[in-house]
């Protein structure tokens, strides 16, 4: 693995947390161990929580199973324009293990870049099964076609090169809404709110929408950060909150992940 970028994603992200977990959030059981914050206010009760350090990523990642073809596909796009944008490695393996205990056959990925995590998905469906990949940038998916091929599962992917949106939408249109099983958003961050919306139509009772970045960088948690994209994941996540059309669960993965499944 190439653990000095995680690493690097990981250390900005952590000393957001540390920051945001000032008061109310007592750190004074931090001390006993660097990957745990102690959560002690009265509103969540006291309890302890990982917090993740680069010695204790570096031992997460050792624990995923990554196949050979995922690994060169994340090394090649290592060295291109836009690397940290791909899921890492043990995000892949959750979406992977989501397909799988769904026993998904009908999925969509919304952002594709170089292909990580389509692939990884691909991989994790049935033979029949078929992946609609949304990707706006021809040149990314060029390095994702040449892997879907290498990996034999060309046959899986249905990749359609424009605005993901208008894809969504035409898929509708097309008369395919609750006819997939999985969907996995990670493109535009101020569009999630419409990518849920469209996906939500598209999904089945029961099938899974899973949306990467909500935490962004622990910024969504930092009162004082108020750019588009923050007040916009933020907003995001509010709603879903109070959307009794799903239930959902925030998963502190990455850059943080929230897994819908519709009611
Ligand atoms: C974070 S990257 C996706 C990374 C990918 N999931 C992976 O693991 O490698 C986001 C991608 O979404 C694409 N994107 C952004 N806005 C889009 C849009 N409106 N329609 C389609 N693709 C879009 C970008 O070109 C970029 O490749």
């Amino acid at each position: 693995f190439q653990v000095t970028q995680f690493v690097v994603k990981c250390n900005s992200d952590v000393a957001s947390l540390a920051t945001a977990s000032s008061p109310p959030w007592s750190n004074s059981e931090s001390s006993k161990s660097d990957a745990v914050t102690a959560a002690t206010d009265k509103k969540h009760g006291s309890k302890q929580v990982i917090s993740v350090t680069p010695r204790l990523y570096d031992y997460i990642l050792n624990n995923v199973r990554e196949s050979k073809i995922l690994r060169e596909l994340r090394e090649e796009t290592s060295t291109m324009h836009g690397s940290q944008m791909q899921v890492s490695p043990d995000q892949a393996q959750l979406l992977s293990m989501l397909v799988q205990i769904l026993g998904a056959k009908r999925c969509i990925e919304v952002g594709v870049y170089t292909g990580y995590s389509s692939l990884a998905i691909a991989l994790a469906l049935p033979e029949g099964g078929e992946l609609i990949a949304c990707e706006r940038d021809a040149k990314s998916l060029e390095v994702a076609r040449r892997y879907y091929k290498r990996a034999g599962v060309s046959h899986k992917v249905d990749v359609k090169h424009g605005l993901a949106a208008d894809t969504l939408k035409s898929m509708i249109l097309n008369g395919e809404s609750c006819s997939y099983d999985f969907a996995f958003v990670d493109a535009e961050k101020r569009m999630y709110q419409e990518y849920f919306e469209l996906l939500l139509q598209l999904v089945r009772v029961g099938g899974v929408i899973v949306l990467d970045n909500v935490l962004w960088h622990g910024k969504v948690a930092d009162p004082l950060v108020n750019d588009a994209k923050t007040i916009s994941i933020r907003n995001f996540n509010k709603n879903l909150m109070e959307d009794e059309r799903v239930s959902t669960s925030m998963v502190a993965i990455g850059d943080g992940m929230i897994i819908c499944r519709k009611r």
